[in-house]
């Protein structure tokens, strides 16, 4: 392992289509670590990062467990990160220049991929200075040696064309198109969604089924293409 090994940020076209999920199982699929550095919501979720570490502890027999690193911000109100810094007197305004990524040195033995799970998307604001998640991107990128691609989960069904086309559309024209890996469709399908995402030059990486207790994850996971080859293709 070295420290060329790459970042994948993981953004969605929307709060709720998966990306937890999704990165849970990327993160196992790619043997990665998990890092969320904005998380809202805290004062009525337990946050991304504990559930991606509840995915690992139900299930023991995984070959892999990754290191979670820890929130760089951590917001208790369920909004995007600028609103939630409005609404808590005792939180301060993100500023992307102080931006730290997490202490990945070759001496803690955690060098692998690194997912980076975003909060809502590609545009949401982050502070008064308008940057929004996009800027994010820019810094990791800025910041790390590491190749730096990114992923948009978005929901596989009726409603993701629209979504999915002006998620990448904003990408390619904040100069991330070489970065983006495509996307990963993820919950009850629409036959052709694939086929029209693909028309218009979208990749689609993977669609993941519906999750249900009884579903063997296993089955999700051989959905996934190694790492490898994606970036390969890229
Ligand atoms: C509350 C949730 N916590 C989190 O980290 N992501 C969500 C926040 C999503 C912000 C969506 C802003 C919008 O598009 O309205």
């Amino acid at each position: 392992m070295t420290s060329a090994e790459p970042v994948i940020f993981v953004t969605g076209t929307d709060t709720d289509v998966g990306k937890t999920f999704v990165s849970s199982l990327l993160a196992l699929k790619w043997q990665a670590n998990y890092w969320k550095p904005i998380q809202t919501g805290l004062e009525s979720d337990q946050g991304d990062s504990l559930t991606v570490s509840d995915f690992y502890s139900k299930h023991h027999s995984f070959k892999w467990h990754p290191a979670i690193f820890k929130p760089a911000v951590e917001l208790r109100k369920p909004l995007c990160p600028l609103d939630a810094v409005k609404c808590d007197p005792t939180a301060s305004e993100i500023n992307l220049k102080d931006f730290v990524l997490p202490d990945i040195s070759d001496t803690c033995k955690v060098i692998a991929p690194l997912i980076v799970e975003d909060a809502g998307g590609v545009f949401v604001p982050l502070n008064s200075k308008c940057e929004i998640t996009t800027d994010l991107i820019k810094k990791i990128i800025e910041l790390t040696g590491r190749p730096v691609y990114v992923v948009v989960v978005a929901k596989r069904g009726l409603g993701t064309l629209n979504h999915t086309l002006l998620t990448h559309d904003h990408l390619k024209s904040n100069g991330l198109g070489e970065h983006v890996l495509g996307c990963i469709l993820n919950g009850p399908k629409n036959t052709l969604n694939k086929e029209t995402l693909e028309l218009f030059d979208v990749n689609v990486i993977a669609e993941i089924p519906i999750y249900e207790e009884t579903s063997h994850l296993e089955s999700f996971l051989d959905c996934i293409p190694p790492l490898s080859d994606i970036i390969n293709e890229s």
